[in-house]
């Protein structure tokens, strides 16, 4: 399989801002790859980038070996971007339609209405529809030209369950048969179940790059959770094995290499410890690589 979108070394500054700073990715066809990041971090950036409605300062951006703006303009590529304007005035089988006409091999509009979760507002006026109905149409919008690489910002915000198992189906079914969906989210569950690659990004750089279980690895170890009526940190820290101690309201979480030793210590100093109750213990999970990889940070 070859390679659906190469970015080699990208930088993009907005004044002072530096949102991406030496980005390297190669995603090759077939590919599901969640992008993940706090507020900030430059993911919007990147997925711009990757679609050619933004140049990089530096760096090199390509998509099936083209300048992505030349692989929009010949319908490679499908776009879902946060908050993009509609037209008002049309129905939603007619804007379909007419946006499925501008590309070179559309999907049949029929098909596009029912991934889409559409059928039902055929022939209602895009501007009298909800959020989360104006959000499914943009994803028909992004289908219509059944391209091989799509890309989603935030696609499932705002949609109801229905509609949300119904995008990743679709999103399965594209990648199954060799297309890529490249997607940023806030939803870790999201990327944790229908990704098959994660790249985190910091402050415009990646930080992590790889399937999901990999980026869970790289932060390790096991997650002790429990409640205790006094929480401060140095209590904890130096309990065997631990690498790490949080504190989130009343709850303690405790990264460990070593949870048989930490459990062993705090419970047989019992008297140390006897506020420490509801223990409960757990492998890393997304949410817990993200904190610690991103730095848990928001700019
Ligand atoms: N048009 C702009 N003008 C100035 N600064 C911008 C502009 N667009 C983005 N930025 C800045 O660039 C950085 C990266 O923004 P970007 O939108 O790519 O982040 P993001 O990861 O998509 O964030 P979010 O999760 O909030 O959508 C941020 O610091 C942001 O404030």
């Amino acid at each position: 399989m070859g390679i659906a979108l190469e970015l080699k070394a990208v930088s993009r500054r907005y004044g002072a801002t530096v949102a991406l700073n030496g980005v390297d990715l190669d995603v090759e066809q077939g590919q599901a790859v969640a992008v993940l990041g706090p507020n900030g971090a430059g993911k919007t950036t990147m997925l711009s980038i990757a679609l050619g409605l933004l140049s990089p300062d530096e760096g090199t951006a390509r998509v099936f070996g083209r300048l992505p703006a030349e692989a929009l303009k010949r319908g490679e590529v499908g776009a879902l971007l946060q908050d993009a304007g509609l037209l008002d005035d049309v129905r939603v089988a007619e804007l379909v339609a007419a946006v499925a006409g501008m590309y070179p091999r559309p999907m049949p509009v029929e098909r596009v209405m029912q991934a889409a979760g559409v059928q039902d507002l055929a022939g209602r006026r895009v501007g009298r529809l909800s959020g989360g109905q104006q959000q499914r149409v943009r994803f028909a919008l992004a289908l219509a030209g059944d391209p091989a690489l799509l890309v989603l910002d935030e696609p499932t915000v705002g949609l109801d369950v229905e509609s949300r198992r119904a995008l990743w189906q679709e999103v399965r079914a594209r990648t199954a048969a060799g297309r890529t969906v490249v997607f940023a989210t806030h939803y870790l569950t999201e990327a944790d179940d229908y990704a098959d690659r994660i790249v985190l990004l910091a402050d415009g750089e990646i930080v992590a790059d790889g399937p999901v279980d990999a980026i869970k690895s790289l932060v390790g170890g096991t997650e002790i959770r429990f409640r205790t009526d006094r929480t401060d940190v140095s209590r904890f820290e130096r309990l065997p094995g631990v690498r790490q101690v949080r504190i989130e309201g009343r709850t303690v979480a405790l990264r460990t290499g070593d949870s048989d030793a930490t459990l062993r210590t705090l419970f047989a100093t019992f008297d140390a410890f006897d506020d420490v109750r509801d223990v409960r213990t757990a492998s890393t999970d997304l949410e817990s690589a993200f904190v610690s990889l991103t730095g848990g940070q928001e700019r």
